[in-house]
């Protein structure tokens, strides 16, 4: 193996790529834009919602962390079934908490908490002012689109937290989600499995 290998990743095991952040911040299309280019699956966190916490939601409750929890879990085993393949995945996830994305980056079977540079779950937070934000969810759910109220957004903003240890690039949501995109693939390129872009 040539010297330049070995201190590359090893390209074969696949990356979760998490776009995180409060609703409305275009987490969903961000991810699913990601996930063509990149030619992986897309994990949609709120396809993995309980009929009960989206009923909850929509009332404008927001989730507990009990209600969370195996909402996470699931996403969690989603995440191992496609790095257990040595796929990579494009997951659109709020992940508000660092106890939440700690559960997500389990999907690594080989993540030791704290060793968020070697975990094979990586997040992108998309960011927005207040108003940008709330003038999204409320242009979504006036053209009847999507179960969650602009009234919870305050409660997202309230709950989003992000250590600095951990890492995280965060991103201007107002951009273009196609240069968003393209951002990520630059910053992640050499860890992916992927050889579609
Ligand atoms: N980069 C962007 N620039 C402008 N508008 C955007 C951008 N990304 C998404 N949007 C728009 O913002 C709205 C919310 O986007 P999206 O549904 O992807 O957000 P989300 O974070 O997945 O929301 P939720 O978590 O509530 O499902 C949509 O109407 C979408 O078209
Ligand atoms: O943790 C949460 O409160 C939920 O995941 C919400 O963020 C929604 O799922 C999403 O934002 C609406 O689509």
């Amino acid at each position: 193996m040539a010297g330049s290998d070995l201190l590359r990743p090893d390209p074969a095991t696949g990356l979760a790529i998490v776009i995180m952040g409060v609703s409305g911040c275009g987490k969903s299309t961000v991810a699913a834009m990601l996930a063509d280019a990149l030619g992986c699956g897309f994990v949609e966190a709120d396809d993995y919602h309980s009929h009960a916490n989206k009923e909850k939601m929509s009332r404008g409750v927001p989730l507990t962390d009990e209600d969370r929890l195996p909402w996470l879990e699931s996403l969690r085993d989603a995440i191992r079934e496609r790095l257990g393949r040595g796929e990579d995945v494009a997951v659109s996830c709020s992940a508000l908490r660092l106890k939440y994305r700690e559960v997500l980056r389990q999907g690594d079977i080989s993540y030791k908490p704290g060793s968020y540079e070697t975990c094979r779950v990586k997040f992108v937070c998309l960011e927005a002012s207040a108003e940008v934000i709330a003038g999204r969810v409320e242009r979504r759910a006036a053209e009847g689109g999507h179960f969650m109220p602009a009234s919870l957004v305050r409660s997202q903003l309230d709950l989003l937290e992000i250590d600095a240890a951990e890492g995280i690039t965060v991103v201007d949501a107002t951009v273009p989600a196609h240069a968003i995109v393209q951002a990520t693939v630059a910053q992640f390129r050499d860890e992916l499995a992927s050889t579609a872009c």
